[in-house]
């Protein structure tokens, strides 16, 4: 039982397909205890209906990350219900679908700055209310794409924004290590999620990594999750301000 009785917050699950969820699953089997929040009343039933089923019990608690006071509240509300925090996983990100396809040079300054918002900063604005609550040390974790590392066509502004996220990852890290909190990030290759929907020729680069990735073959969430549960475990204690990727390899390819 690698997490046995951590208690690990979930941000970014929507539905069985979210690589949150995948994650959440293989955490919750090797005895993490475990918080969800969730974006919105969109998203309550969904959410809600998929881990009453799997893990009954589970606080559910709504976080619009763009919203300070919500995260406040999250963080105030797990103060009062476990006293203490061991992990994080941060799985949310979003851009406006007409900024992930056609000219990054047109990008227009309210969508650069909502990707950037929603999946760069919110990792700041979380690690800043769980470092007060993490006084036992712990392990933070974000999900990054290889857009954000070099040029991947369509990726466009949310590559900006992971590239953000990867180096806000790396200041944090610095800062919360003398406290024993780690943070790092998982990337990983393209997966069929509902996000994934939103990025243009998404299906094309499937192909080509099955084509080409050293392992010749596309990623899986569960492979993901694996990752996650050794960065949530004591397995990754002397790993901080890292990114692994879970690619199939295809990283290392010029
Ligand atoms: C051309 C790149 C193909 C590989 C993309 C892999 C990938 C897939 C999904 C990823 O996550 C998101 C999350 C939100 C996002 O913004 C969206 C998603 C759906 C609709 C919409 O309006 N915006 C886009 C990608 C992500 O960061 C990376």
């Amino acid at each position: 039982m690698l997490v046995k009785d951590k208690n690990i917050l979930v941000m970014g699950v929507i539905n069985k397909r979210s690589i949150a969820w995948a994650i959440a699953q293989a955490l919750h089997a090797a005895g993490a205890n475990l918080m969800f929040t969730y974006q919105g009343e969109r998203m309550e039933e969904s959410v809600r209906e998929l881990v009453n089923d799997a893990m009954p019990g589970s606080l559910l608690l709504r976080c619009d990350v763009t919203n300070d006071a919500e995260i406040d509240a999250v963080f105030q509300h797990l103060e009062e219900k476990v006293g203490v925090l061991h992990g994080i996983v941060h799985s949310i990100a979003f851009a406006k679908a007409e900024d992930l396809n056609g000219m990054f040079v047109e990008t227009s300054r309210d969508g650069y700055l909502l990707a950037q918002n929603i999946s760069a900063y919110s990792l700041v604005a979380v690690a800043n209310r769980a470092r007060k609550i993490m006084t036992e040390g712990g392990s933070i974790m974000t999900m990054t794409y290889l857009g954000g590392e070099r040029v991947v066509e369509n990726y466009n502004v949310m590559g900006v924004a992971k590239a953000a996220l990867d180096m806000s990852m790396r200041y944090l890290a610095n800062e919360l290590g003398p406290q024993n909190i780690r943070v790092n990030a998982v990337s990983a290759g393209p997966i069929r999620t509902l996000a994934a929907k939103g990025v243009k020729d998404f299906n094309k680069i499937l192909h080509t990594i099955e084509e080409k990735a050293p392992l010749r073959r596309t990623t899986d969430a569960s492979e993901v999750a694996d990752t996650a549960l050794y960065l949530m475990s004591n397995l990754s204690r002397g790993v901080t301000g890292e990114v692994i990727h879970v690619d199939s390899g295809y990283h290392i390819l010029g």
